[in-house]
């Protein structure tokens, strides 16, 4: 049986505004390469993965520098206003029966361990598709809504609660009609599962690393470059 075409889509087109840096993050320098290309490097590099689509931002200044958007496997497409827009405009380029693995450029610690284990949802009858994850570890709190950042309003039950990781692994149209769904409906959608699940579908969850961090503000960045070190000894 030959085995399902899988393409990675990289959401790349954000500002990185929390970063609060004096470019996009995805072009922060870590470990001598760009956040960009560790991530992109180690999806290219993963056996299962046929091509890598980025979605970068139609005012990327950056991207033409890295030597490694040369490569063969690697098509750019434009991103979108918000997140899922950027995903919608590159799932719109793939072949319908492929799969979709979407993962974000601001994760570049993910190891291929972690991806062959999210990959073997394919085989999986009784779900649309899965992601990685990794359970809560700390009690949750809920703010007072009253502009009292500081003020605990209650606790919230953290039985069951998982932290959604990327990638996230979907059927290419199964995935492009829920976000356009939800989309079309204003449905906030902030990952694939969750248009997945507004759609009906049933989504795995794969007990992943917690080191595959999304950098998002600046105390991420030395936090990263420890994982990104012990990443490429177990990706090689
Ligand atoms: N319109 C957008 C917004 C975000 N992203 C990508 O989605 C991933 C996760 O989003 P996030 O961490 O929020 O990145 P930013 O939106 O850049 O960060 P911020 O919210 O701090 O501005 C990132 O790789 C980002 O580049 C994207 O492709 N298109
Ligand atoms: C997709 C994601 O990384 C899963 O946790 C997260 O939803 C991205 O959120 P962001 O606000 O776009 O960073």
């Amino acid at each position: 049986m030959t085995s399902p075409h899988v393409v990675a889509v990289i959401p790349a087109a954000g500002v990185g505004s929390r970063m609060q840096a004096d470019r996009p993050k995805q072009y922060l320098s870590l470990a001598g390469k760009t956040i960009l290309e560790h991530t992109v490097t180690l999806l290219l590099n993963h056996p299962s993965v046929s091509r890598v689509v980025i979605a970068i931002s139609h005012d990327d200044d950056f991207i033409h520098s890295l030597p490694i958007i040369a490569n063969a496997n690697i098509d750019l497409v434009e991103g979108g206003k918000t997140r899922a827009d950027s995903v919608l405009n590159a799932l719109a380029t793939l072949p319908e029966e492929s799969w979709a693995l979407v993962h974000d450029a601001a994760r570049p610690c993910v190891s291929h361990q972690d991806i062959d284990a999210l990959l073997a949802v394919m085989n999986n009858s009784n779900t649309t598709g899965g992601i990685l994850a990794s359970p809560v570890r700390d009690t949750m709190k809920r703010a007072c809504d009253h502009g009292q950042a500081s003020l605990i309003s209650h606790t919230e039950s953290r039985e069951n609660l998982w932290h959604a990781l990327t990638p996230q692994l979907f059927p290419t149209g199964v995935l492009l009609r829920a976000l356009n769904k939800a989309l079309s409906n204003s449905v906030t959608i902030t990952d694939e599962a969750s248009a997945i699940e507004y759609a009906g579908g049933k989504v795995a969850l794969i007990n992943g690393n917690p080191a595959n961090i999304k950098i998002t503000h600046p105390a991420d960045l030395p936090l990263a470059e420890f994982y990104i070190k012990q990443t490429h000894k177990v990706n090689e």
